[in-house]
């Protein structure tokens, strides 16, 4: 029988009609588009080959790696190429789109039973084919499966696979720390022996995790404590009060695939005759159920990056401290073998979150404190453990104790752990240009032909997604959405922002509304107080020339008029008189200026009523009373809701000052740690 002739898909950027975006990760942004030659639908994943760190030949082998396989639940590439600095990768469109997509607008609290073990089946028989062909995929999360209109599961991402059977510089590679630290295994992140396929296997428990609660487990914490809950905690797992709704055989699935000693995993083979997979259904199920009223991928995506932007945009000082965090983290992790004492200077600025932990960290602290299952710990690593998984971190002595810990439980590093590690996650600068997350050109340059033609057409119905956000088809979307940092559990909302979470159920007890408020008030109030009780910090060291000032530091002698000999009062109109142009030093000084013009105005208020008081009750200061409260008596009295409203005009103004300040404040600090991180850099070059 003749063979139907294969499609060829073109290499060339001009042959297709990039529309919405539709998905983005780390290094790259996915667009939907239109192949224009063969009048079909397909998937682009946009990769700025600037912004990779690894060296094109890595690229060029993983494409062609991607090429070659063939597996109906793996998601190969059509073809790849160059435009200009950017990588095409053509892929067969997933109108569904992620898990973690659908979980994130629809299911924020995860699916249900039936769903997961369906969908977990087809991505284990994807596991089974890749391990069984020599890959490693190091990259299983919800974020990477994908699901077709019809409920077809894909596996995807092979941004970080690794070949077992290779050897030289691709067997090493697996020696450096590649993967999300919310799903990485534990033999991953210790990088004492290396590792192999079981590191899947981890990463398919916690992905399990991930479907049934819609969030990986610690993925709220900053990446070292993931590190460190992951090596020291027992391992998450389902609660068999908490998880009520699941089965047994899913507990002991996820259990299973969750032993700390990868040697106690099982194989994915043996996974799939797991009873849990039993219940799986057929994949149609899936479009029935979690696809069904779905609104169409685009705009799902465009809806969830809108929320993301709102949210990131008031919390612009959060993110300041998450980023520092972040910064801390990759400079504490690569200073490690070299300047203890300096790592543990710079880990007093690590911002700590005061989240209440949720049930599954109070969960994994009280197995641990039951003894079980506990790697390479000694009884001191236990209890400082205890205490930084179960009870919130406030203070600068747990954040060293975290880092004390992570020495302990990191035996070695790669020899260029930094470089690892800025691989691994996004760092984002203050001052980035051309090359930041935002500047996402994919303009489709001159293209040239660089990978390969895949050798084989998939089956992908040309016509079935036309419909799809059709008027949309706009050129190439530049920065059609501002991008922000990539949160570090891979979720497109951190879980503390999301609207949706609510206290009390256990697994969700998230500090959302708690936290929007503590972040607009104790925020700058935590820090200023870990300042004044410790004034010769490496903060303050690190602070320069930074006034600390602001309306915690006032006191009743700072608010005294006679204090600001530089600002006039006028007595007339109780106001100050001072430059409106808003600069630096204004917004320094303008807490104050504003308190002082409180105090007075209701010393102003008192004295009158005294001279009243005086004048009803006595006649003896008769001409000077009547001179004074005459003088005085001739400006209105404002009425009490014109009163209310002047204060609360005050104390915004106030909160805008104390804002600027703690901005600048942050600003100089950052510039200040990457100086710092540049220094280390050099020094272990
Ligand atoms: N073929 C596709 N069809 C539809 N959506 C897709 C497709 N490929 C990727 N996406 C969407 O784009 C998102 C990001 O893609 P991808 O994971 O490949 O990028 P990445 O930079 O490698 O991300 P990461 O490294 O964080 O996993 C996915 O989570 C998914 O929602």
């Amino acid at each position: 029988m003749e063979r139907p002739l294969e499609k060829r898909y073109p290499v060339n950027a001009k042959d297709y009609k990039i529309y919405e975006e539709v998905g983005d990760g780390v290094s790259a942004t996915v667009y939907r588009a239109l192949c224009i030659p063969l009048d079909e639908i397909v998937a682009i994943k946009v990769l700025d080959l600037e912004k990779c760190n690894n060296d094109l030949d890595g690229i060029r082998r993983e494409v062609q790696t991607l090429s070659l396989i063939d597996h109906p639940n793996v998601l190969r590439a059509h073809c790849s190429f160059t435009a200009g600095h950017n990588l095409w990768v053509v892929m067969p469109y997933m109108a569904g789109g992620s898990c973690l997509h659908i979980m994130k607008s629809d299911y924020p609290e995860g699916f249900e039973e039936p769903v997961i073990s369906t969908v977990l089946r087809e991505v284990l028989k994807a596991l089974v084919y890749l391990h069984a062909h020599g890959h490693i995929h190091r990259d299983v999360k919800a974020g990477n499966i994908l699901i077709d209109s019809d409920g077809a599961v894909k596996l995807a991402d092979f941004g970080v696979s690794a070949c077992m059977f290779d050897t030289g510089d691709r067997q090493r590679s697996r020696n450096t720390f590649v993967g999300t630290p919310c799903w990485m295994a534990p033999e991953v992140m210790q990088q004492l022996h290396g590792y192999d396929f079981k590191a899947d296997i981890w990463s398919f428990g916690i992905t399990a995790l991930e479907l049934a609660h819609g969030h990986a487990p610690f993925s709220k914490y900053p990446p070292m404590k993931v590190l460190l809950m992951t090596l020291q905690n027992a391992p998450p797992g389902l609660d068999y009060e908490r998880d009520k709704r699941f089965s047994k055989s899913f507990k002991e699935m996820v259990a299973t695939c969750l032993a700390k000693d990868p040697k106690k995993r099982p194989t994915s083979e043996k996974l799939l005759k797991h009873r849990f997979f039993k219940n799986a259904r057929s994949y149609n199920y899936l479009a029935r159920t979690i696809l069904d009223g779905l609104t169409p991928l685009g705009e799902r995506f465009r809806l969830l990056k809108t929320k993301e932007a709102d949210l990131v945009q008031n919390k612009a000082l959060y993110e300041d401290m998450e980023q520092l965090s972040q910064q801390e983290y990759i400079r504490g992790i690569s200073a490690w073998n070299f300047n203890l004492e300096d790592l543990k200077s710079q880990a007093a600025l690590i911002q700590d979150y005061n989240d209440t932990p949720n049930a599954e960290d109070q969960e994994g602290s009280r197995k641990q404190r039951d003894g079980h299952d506990v790697v390479g710990l000694s009884a001191d690593n236990i209890s400082q453990e205890t205490a930084c998984s179960s009870i919130p971190a406030t203070s600068q002595e747990e954040v060293l104790s975290d880092l004390h810990d992570l020495e302990s439980s990191l035996a070695s590093f790669p020899i260029k752990p930094l470089q690892a590690l800025t691989d691994c996650f996004d760092i984002v600068e203050y001052g980035e240009g051309a090359n930041s997350p935002n500047q996402k050109g994919v303009t489709p340059l001159e293209s040239e032909q660089f990978i390969t033609n895949s050798s084989r057409a998939m089956h992908q119905d040309a016509g079935r997604y036309e419909g799809e956000n059709s008027q949309q088809r706009n050129p190439l979307p530049h920065q059609v959405i501002p991008r922000h940092r990539k949160f570090w559990s891979g979720s497109l909302i951190p879980d503390s922002f999301s609207p949706r979470k609510v206290q009390g159920n256990g697994d969700r007890d998230f500090p959302q509304p708690k936290f929007q408020s503590e972040h607009s008030h104790s925020g700058p109030l935590f820090y200023r107080q870990r300042r004044e009780t410790n004034t010769t910090s490496s903060e303050d060291a690190l602070e320069g020339p930074v006034v600390r000032r602001g309306r915690f530091k006032m006191t009743s002698v700072d608010l005294s008029p006679k204090g600001s000999t530089s600002c006039s009062f006028n007595p007339a109109t109780g106001g100050l008189t001072y430059s409106t142009s808003l600069n630096k030093t204004a917004s320094l000084v303008l807490p104050s200026l504003q308190s002082i013009l409180q105090q007075n105005t209701m010393q102003r208020e008192e004295i009158i009523r005294l001279i009243k008081y005086l004048e009803q009750t006595s006649g003896k200061f008769g001409d000077l009373t009547e001179v004074g409260s005459n003088d005085l008596l001739q400006i209105p009295q404002p009425s009490a809701r014109e009163k209310e409203l002047q204060s609360q005009v005050l104390q915004l103004q106030q909160s805008i000052g104390n804002l600027f300040e703690e901005l600048q404040r942050q600003k100089s600090k950052n510039m200040l740690l990457k100086k710092l991180l540049n220094a280390s850099t050099d020094n272990k070059e």
